[in-house]
């Protein structure tokens, strides 16, 4: 995980002072005067991923002939929209179908975390994470299935709580072949979700 240095941390804390001044509070209120400190931590964490393009903490182990599908489903995750700088949070379902290598099975939230945590779209968090299992694993094929609510929808702007947005990604199998693609979306609970 990226860690910010002395400098880049007083700025962050800077930068934050400036907001609640700007906001119209009183930066040396007793609730607020860790703020701009606490703000800069956890920026560190949320933000530890930005700038970086190839995913490298993982590990491969042989697969068995003929392996099928393997779905990992209801990953969390947590992000922030890079048009606003505020949440967007929900669960990835994952599902490849192996040819000469299967990869460690915490290793894919660890990918969905690695692609989450830097200033997002989710149409952008979607297909890194299929373009890192494809550089990755060749697989024959890649499904994605992500739901989110985004908080610059809910909390400002058009003001509307509870809307769930979907982003998919099929590649190889799962685009060619329907049943292939049925059967990821009875593996991951999608379609017993999608009236809920
Ligand atoms: N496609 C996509 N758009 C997003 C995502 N997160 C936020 N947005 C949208 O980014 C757009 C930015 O539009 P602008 O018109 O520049 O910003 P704005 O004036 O704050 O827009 P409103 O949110 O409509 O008030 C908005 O429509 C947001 O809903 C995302 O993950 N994917
Ligand atoms: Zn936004």
């Amino acid at each position: 995980m990226k860690e910010f240095n002395e400098e880049q941390l007083t700025t962050l804390a800077h930068g934050t002072t400036d907001l609640l001044q700007v906001i119209g509070d009183d930066v040396n209120r007793s609730g607020v005067i860790e703020t701009p400190g606490r703000v800069a931590q956890a920026y560190a964490e949320i933000f530890a991923h930005t700038g970086e393009t190839e995913f490298t903490n993982y590990k491969l182990f042989p697969a068995e002939k003929n392996a099928d599908m393997v779905v990992i489903r209801d990953i969390p995750f947590y992000s922030m929209c890079e048009h606003h700088l505020l949440p967007f949070f929900g669960t990835v379902d994952v599902a490849y179908i192996p040819t000469g290598e299967i990869i460690g099975l915490s290793k894919v939230p660890r990918l969905v975390d690695w692609v989450a945590r830097r200033p997002q779209v989710q149409e952008n968090i979607t297909t890194m994470i299929g373009d890192e299992l494809q550089r990755i694993l060749n697989p024959a094929g890649i499904a994605i299935y992500v739901k989110a609510r985004h908080m610059c929808m809910e909390m400002r702007g058009i003001n509307q709580p509870g809307d769930q947005t979907v982003t998919n990604y099929y590649l190889g199998k799962f685009k060619d072949d329907a049943n292939s693609r049925l059967e990821f979306l009875l593996n991951s609970g999608v379609l017993a979700q999608l009236d809920k």
